[in-house]
């Protein structure tokens, strides 16, 4: 086990390059297994959310091989095989084994799906649709068994908007018979590039964007060759790091579009931004930051994924700010964190109410969850002193080279093992 140490304080500079997206990534890979020969992924990132969902691919019977950020699935040899535990609990993304698996082999066992709890985290909106398209579903022991004679296109409206569900739908719907329109569909950026890929290997969709999406199922669907688009969220943390601590922060390899929710706040909080056609610059520490008012919402609102490390940049801003998540109802352990870092902030039903400080101090932190672990190296890049950050199984699900990338900006972090008794302690804590 590990912790990353952080010596705060220093203004950051310079550019930093965006990797691909974890939340594309965890649903393009198992796409691969509805194809009959060889897709290529380029650009994954190295996270191990991306490493788990490769072995488990190989757990199937697939062959896969991931160097350099490309991964090459020959799906051929697969084979229905029941995943009830293991690696399966481990991230929240194997739940897309379900819809692919149904998809091809119409039948399939996996357990239900892990990653970071932030309250409940339901998936009937999935079985509703798997239903829809024929399949049996029931929960035997914390797993979810499907079944179907043969899978047949529906009307599907979800009652929830879920990006989990709206994917997951499309992956059983483009082997389906005849048409499967999906209603009140999430519009995330990550739904298009899924159906990007789809649809490179055969598969007729439309809409993916919007709240309505419309599926041809086809008989068949082949390999291909996919390049993942950057990830916003990656990418917002960088911003806000670089607007917390940068002088001149430049984000490279991004679309300022998905971003736009995160943009338009920190100017209204008086921070400079530009942007370019796949870059953002953000100039920091030119003047105090005001607070501001954040409600997280699908997508293209405020993500919640960013609310967490956004609260951070908050303890900085004159006045009170007041950051609501209508997504998840639990998405505030890093609060308790960053109060033991000197922050002023209490926690009211679904908000967070945050009052400027001066500085964050320096001191041991745990992250609960991955963008709690963001938050917290954040908060350990503004504050006096040394942080030291434990919990680095969340901040690998979803951060790519991490510790290189904050020292290419000027940062002074790096990992160290942990002792014994530190170990000891963090098991009793
Ligand atoms: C792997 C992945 O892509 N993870 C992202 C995905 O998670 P995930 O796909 O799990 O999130 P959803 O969009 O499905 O969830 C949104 C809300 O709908 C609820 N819900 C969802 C499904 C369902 O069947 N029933 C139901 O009630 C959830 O509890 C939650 O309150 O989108 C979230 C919301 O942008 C992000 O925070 C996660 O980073
Ligand atoms: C909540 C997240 O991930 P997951 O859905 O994979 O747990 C996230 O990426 O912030």
């Amino acid at each position: 086990m590990e912790k990353l140490k952080i010596a705060g304080g220093y203004p950051l500079n310079g550019s930093v390059s965006i990797s691909g997206a974890k939340n594309s990534a965890v649903a393009l890979i198992p796409a691969t297994i509805l194809a009959e020969s060889t897709v290529t992924i380029e650009g994954l990132p190295d996270i191990s959310d991306v490493h788990i969902l490769k072995d488990l691919l190989e757990e199937i019977g697939g062959k896969a091989e991931f160097s350099e950020g490309e991964m090459v699935v020959d799906p051929s040899q697969m084979i229905s095989m029941p995943l009830p535990n293991g690696k399966v609990k481990k991230l929240r993304a194997s739940y897309y084994l379900m819809g692919a698996m149904l998809g091809r082999f119409k039948k399939a066992v996996i357990g239900l799906p892990g990653g970071c709890f932030l309250g409940p985290r339901p998936i009937d909106q999935h079985i509703k649709g798997f239903e829809a398209l024929g399949a049996q579903v029931t929960n035997e022991q914390g797993a979810i068994y499907l079944r179907a004679d043969e899978l047949k296109g529906a009307r599907i409206y979800l009652d929830v908007v879920s990006v989990g569900a709206t994917i997951n739908i499309m992956l059983a719907a483009v082997l389906a018979k005849g048409r499967t329109i999906i209603e009140n569909a999430a519009k995330e950026p990550e739904i298009i590039d899924v159906a990007t890929l789809l649809s490179s290997m055969g598969a007729r969709i439309k809409g993916a964007g919007t709240d309505v999406i419309r599926i041809e199922g086809v008989e068949r669907l082949h390999g291909c060759k996919h390049q993942i688009i950057p990830d916003r969220i990656e990418a917002g943390t960088y911003l806000t790091i670089g607007a917390s601590m940068g002088k001149e922060v430049v984000i490279d390899n991004v679309i300022p579009l998905h971003l736009e929710s995160l943009i338009a706040k920190l100017r209204e909080m008086g921070l400079h931004i530009e942007t370019s056609p796949d870059q953002i610059l953000v100039v920091g520490g030119q003047k105090k930051l005001k607070a501001v008012d954040v409600k997280t919402l699908v997508y293209p609102g405020f993500p919640t994924d960013l609310q967490q490390p956004l609260t951070s940049l908050l303890t900085l801003a004159e006045g009170t700010s007041v950051v609501t998540d209508t997504i998840y109802s639990a998405r505030f352990k890093h609060i308790d964190e960053l109060r033991r870092m000197g922050a002023e902030i209490k926690v009211e039903g679904r908000s967070a109410i945050i009052t400027g400080t001066n500085r964050l101090q320096g001191a041991k932190v745990k992250a609960s969850d991955l963008r709690a672990g963001a938050a917290l190296v954040t908060a350990g890049l503004m504050a006096e002193g040394i942080t030291e950050v434990t919990g680095l199984e969340h901040i690998d699900r979803g951060y790519s080279n991490l510790e290189e990338k904050l020292t290419g900006l000027g940062a002074t972090i790096w990992r160290e093992k942990l002792t014994e008794q530190e170990i000891e302690q963090l098991q009793n804590s």
